[in-house]
């Protein structure tokens, strides 16, 4: 596969809501460009990031390696600009969307730019709220700093599952802390009172059936 190549904006007052499943950054950018790799000759442009995790660190990526979950995984969602008009279009075809994952490792170090994410969680506790982000967040920041990385075809991981995503999940995961991972399992699924926290938004792996899986070391 030719090399994957990606360049991002960094951007301020980016929204942050609370979906009921989980936080996500709506972060539509014209200027941002991920290309190669498995992407053939098709440009895609970043659309929006979320992220995934469990009740406790044991689990909570979406994607396994060798049987083994990590703590959680970020999803940087991209779609195909080259050939659909819209986000919406591009989910309904097999190379409409490419989602870069990064995992996530517990570790000691907290990871500054998801800091900038859970700063803000307390102003969107409940379903449905949204808030602006301050601080500048560059896209970058968040990829391993060894890019070797899997991809195959697959899907949405959530209803209705479109068949619409390739795949590319780094290798390398990134380090955030248990304390932010705890932040995250404080998001209420819920609009009103009452409290039902978001304590795990993955989906379990599905079998790879005929699908073939690549890899490349960067
Ligand atoms: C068009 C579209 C619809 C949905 C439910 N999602 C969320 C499903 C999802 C989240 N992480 C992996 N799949 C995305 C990313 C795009
Ligand atoms: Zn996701």
């Amino acid at each position: 596969m030719k090399k994957l190549t990606f360049a991002y904006e960094s951007q301020s007052d980016l929204r942050i809501l609370n979906t009921g499943h989980g936080w996500k950054v709506e972060a539509p950018q014209s200027g941002s460009r991920l290309e190669g790799g498995p992407l053939g000759e098709d440009i895609y442009q970043l659309e929006q990031f979320h992220c995934h995790w469990g009740e406790t660190s044991a689990e909570g990526s979406e994607h396994t390696v060798d049987g083994r979950a990590y703590a959680g995984e970020l999803h940087l969602v991209h779609w195909n600009t080259t050939k659909y008009q819209s986000f919406a279009e591009a989910a309904q075809h097999p190379d409409g969307l490419a989602v870069l994952g990064v995992f996530f490792d517990v570790g000691n170090e907290s990871n500054d730019e998801i800091e900038k994410i859970v700063s803000t969680l307390s102003e969107i506790k409940f379903k449905g709220q949204f808030t602006d982000i301050p601080d500048v967040i560059d896209p970058t920041t968040f990829l391993p700093s060894g890019l070797g990385y899997w991809t195959y075809l697959g899907s949405l991981t959530t209803p209705p599952c479109n068949e619409c995503v390739i795949w590319i999940v780094y290798k390398e995961p990134i380090t955030v802390t248990e304390e932010q991972l705890v932040q995250f399992r404080c998001l209420s699924a819920c609009s009103g009172e009452a409290e039902e926290f978001i304590v795990k938004n993955y989906r379990p792996p599905q079998p790879l059936g005929n699908r073939a899986l690549r890899e490349c070391n960067a």
